[in-house]
């Protein structure tokens, strides 16, 4: 299935903040009409009103059977402002959820049992279309309304298939949460360099471009990153000095990020139960 349908539809995005807006620049970029899209929120940024002297929708009345809803507000906005949808719910329209924590149960109580619903973990790369979604489906919904996700979804990057839900907190905490780690080592590498003698501007692009060109190595290449990584170690030199400290079983990345990435996870966790 392609986007088709929603051009003919529609699709009602709930929440347009920073995913929300991500997302639909991604489906407006691929081409996807203006007045296909209706928007629903109360604070909605310049560049949305902008959009909507394009013709987007924004806070109308909803279509009568759009193709999809898609659910971009925090969770703990969730069950405030799903009601508004709830007609909309226990029939033909996919609902897409990429709240984190919010399960599909919980949704399942605000919309209806028979609603098709996808819940769905993205990452903010989705601006620049190199973000990536997990997703998993409940009971009503069919291969058709699954590739509709994907197709959807794949306008912000790639797209993975789970087994189950219960996978879903530990997708959030490793790509859902992930850029932010990748952000934050970009930040400690420039303040290094900065504090080893670099100018702040320097450190900032050789940060930047280093993250950025291993990330595309890493995707590129046929080789794991454990072999990637070897390939820039000689024996007794730099690289082997630096990764002393960084790999160090009590001290280095594997606990940290293990830590890191176990309170993501649990946090989400808890974010269902809110
Ligand atoms: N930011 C991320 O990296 C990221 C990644 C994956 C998933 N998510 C999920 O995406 C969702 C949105 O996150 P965000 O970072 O875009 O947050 P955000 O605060 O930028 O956006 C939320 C938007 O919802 C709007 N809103 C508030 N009340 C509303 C209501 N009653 N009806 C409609 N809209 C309302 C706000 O005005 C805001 O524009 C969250 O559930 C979050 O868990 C975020
Ligand atoms: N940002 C959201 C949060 O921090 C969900 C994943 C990324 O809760």
């Amino acid at each position: 299935m392609t986007l088709d349908l929603i051009a003919d539809k529609g699709i009602v995005l709930l929440g347009c903040g920073k995913m929300g807006s991500a997302m639909l620049k991604g489906w407006l970029d691929a081409g996807l009409s203006h007045d296909a899209v209706t928007a629903i929120d109360p604070y909605p940024s310049d560049w949305l009103k902008d959009m909507a002297a394009k013709g987007l929708h924004l806070n109308w009345d909803l279509p009568r059977e759009p193709a999809v809803c898609l659910l971009a507000v925090k969770p703990q906005m969730m069950r405030d402002a799903l009601p508004r949808l709830a007609a909309l719910g226990n029939g033909p329209t996919l609902f897409i959820s990429i709240a984190a924590g919010t399960t599909i149960l919980t949704l399942e109580d605000l919309l209806g049992r028979r609603t098709p619903i996808v819940r769905a973990m993205p990452n903010t790369p989705a601006a620049i279309g190199r973000g990536i979604t997990a997703l998993v489906g409940n009971a009503g919904v069919d291969e058709d309304r699954m590739a509709l996700a994907e197709a959807l979804l794949s306008g912000i990057g790639r797209t993975v298939r789970l087994d189950g839900e219960a996978q879903m907190d530990a997708v959030t905490a490793l790509s859902g949460s992930g850029p932010a780690y990748v952000f934050h080592l970009i930040e400690t590498m420039e303040a290094a360099g900065i504090a080893e003698g670099l100018p702040p501007a320097i450190a900032r692009e050789l940060a930047v471009a280093t993250v950025e060109g291993a990330g595309a190595l890493a995707a590129a290449a046929d080789e794991p990153p454990a072999k990637l990584r070897e390939n820039v170690t000689s024996p007794n030199g730099t690289t082997a000095a630096a990764l002393g400290v960084l790999m160090d079983e009590e001290r280095g990345f594997p606990p940290l990020l293990r830590a890191a990435i176990a309170a993501a996870r649990k946090r989400s966790e808890e974010l269902s139960l809110e």
